[in-house]
């Protein structure tokens, strides 16, 4: 299979449980794909093989034709920070930090100057129309507002892949719509792919294709039109 970021023959179990059984996907660079199917049935799971934090009992996961399973842990540590963004159903924002601190977080961390960092956090604060949060903490914010800064700050360093899990699991569906209306218009702008875990027929519409995994295996349905 060719695509930005494949996955081969995925299985994976968790004592007796097996989580995977032989799932295969491939995402293309700026494709936006909902991962859906029945709980349990493996869905984070995959999420996080083709993330490189889970590694899979056996099969094969590539980003760019790089072997995931043949990087040290120093060198899969090294391209999460540089090629993947992430956006859990709790945003898991830095309580401490405002939210422009939040999102200019990574580019610091990256070595960034602060008054750069902050200048283009602020920018991507804009496009999730949220200025208005910038100098407050996530304690402070609504649940919608905080995805967005979560949105943000997966994708202000320039992401090619971001992994969303649930990230509007616990909004009301006007919220959620929103978020994703945002999230999706952002990934699209900057051309990141974006791999989105949901139970939500609402929530998948966003997407250009869906992924649904039964029995832990992957079933790749036809793209919207
Ligand atoms: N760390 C773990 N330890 C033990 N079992 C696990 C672990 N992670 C997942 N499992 C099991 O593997 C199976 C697949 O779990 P996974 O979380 O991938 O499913 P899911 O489709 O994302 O489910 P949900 O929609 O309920 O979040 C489940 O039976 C789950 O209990």
């Amino acid at each position: 299979m060719t695509g930005l970021l494949v996955a081969v023959e995925l299985t994976k179990s968790f004592g007796s449980t097996q989580a995977l059984s032989g799932a295969s996907v491939s995402i293309d660079a700026g494709e936006v794909v909902a991962v859906m199917g029945p709980s349990g049935s493996g869905k984070s799971t995959l999420l996080h093989c083709l993330a490189g934090i889970v590694r899979p009992d056996s099969g094969q996961v590539r980003y760019r034709d790089q072997e995931l399973s043949a990087m040290s842990d120093g060198q899969r540590s090294a391209l999460r920070r540089g090629e993947f963004g992430f956006v859990f159903q709790f945003g898991q924002l830095v309580p401490e930090l405002t939210c422009l601190e939040n999102v200019a977080l990574p580019l610091r961390l990256d070595g960034h100057r602060r008054k750069d960092a902050q200048r283009r956090a602020a920018e991507w604060l804009e496009r999730l129309e949220i200025t208005d949060v910038a100098g407050k903490r996530p304690g402070e914010v609504s649940g919608g507002q905080g995805q967005r800064v979560a949105v943000a700050r997966a994708l202000v360093t320039g992401a090619r892949v971001v992994f969303a899990d649930e990230p509007t699991g616990a909004l009301d569906s006007l919220n959620g719509e929103r978020v994703m209306r945002l999230f999706t218009a952002a990934a699209r702008d900057s051309g990141a792919a974006v791999v989105l875990v949901t139970h939500e027929p609402r929530v998948a519409a966003y997407a250009d294709r869906e992924i649904v995994v039964r029995d832990g295996k992957a079933l790749d349905l036809a793209r919207h039109t």
